[in-house]
């Protein structure tokens, strides 16, 4: 249940130049681990979520998601291995207006082909273990940020996913919300045993992470702060 890229390259086109964002990028994490990536803006944070999401191809390099080789598959089979395997948390909690929190789990799990009917108990356990008991049948705009945010994280592990891929967590929240989520991500690492990557601005929060590593002009380098459980 791990993710592994391996000498990872991936380039843009710019003009009639290529642009490198990923320049012989690897890295490992293990189930149950939070790996945060900081670094500038531009640095090549998202495109590196990118592709150890598979929704983009690197140019070379290996990216293996829980065993499974993701860069000589079809468009087809990755998005299998996204569904089966990743789950992913956007800056922004893009939850459906009209869905209650707890709908919003049993949508995805209907796209998995799951009766929905099976899995309402499990998505209102879910709510609970991310600290929404009772708040399942309110829709977003009756939640706070904080809330929206535990709900895309419930979400996302729904599937039971061997990877978790979070794009700036905290960019919404003031730093005691920010700080109660990081800190959640952490938990929820822990009890499901996947294997997390965070991208996040915020240094503040790093003390809870497993691991940080520095991403810089596309270069990604261990920081020697993060090493220190
Ligand atoms: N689709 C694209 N086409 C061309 N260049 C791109 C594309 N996406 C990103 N880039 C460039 O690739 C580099 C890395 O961008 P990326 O978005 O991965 O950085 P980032 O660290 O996530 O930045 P931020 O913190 O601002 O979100 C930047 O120079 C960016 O301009």
């Amino acid at each position: 249940m791990s993710l592994t890229l391996t000498d990872v390259r991936l380039t843009y086109p710019d003009g009639d130049r290529v642009l490198t964002a990923l320049d012989e990028v690897s890295l490992q994490v293990e189930p149950g681990q939070v790996l945060a990536v900081v670094g500038p803006s531009g640095s090549g944070k998202s495109s590196l979520l990118a592709v150890a999401a598979t929704l983009l191809r690197p140019d070379s390099g290996r990216v293996v998601v829980d065993g499974v080789d993701a860069v000589g598959l079809s468009a087809a089979q990755r998005a299998r291995l996204r569904l089966e395997k990743i789950g992913i948390v956007f800056q922004q909690p893009n939850l459906l207006g009209s869905l209650t929190a707890a709908e919003q789990l049993l949508a995805i799990q209907h796209m998995r082909g799951v009766p929905v009917r099976r899995q309402r108990r499990a998505a209102v356990e879910a709510l609970a273990a991310v600290g929404l008991d009772g708040k399942q049948h309110r829709r977003p705009h009756q939640l706070s940020g904080g809330e929206r945010q535990r709900v895309n994280i419930a979400r996302a592990l729904t599937g039971r996913p061997a990877v978790l891929l979070v794009d700036e967590p905290t960019a919404a929240l003031d730093q005691e919300r920010g700080g109660q989520i990081v800190e959640l991500l952490a938990e929820v690492t822990r009890q499901h045993q996947v294997a997390t990557v965070m991208v996040t601005h915020d240094t503040e929060y790093l003390d809870q992470v497993d691991d940080v590593a520095v991403m810089r002009d596309g270069q990604l380098t261990r920081s020697v702060a993060g090493a220190h459980r």
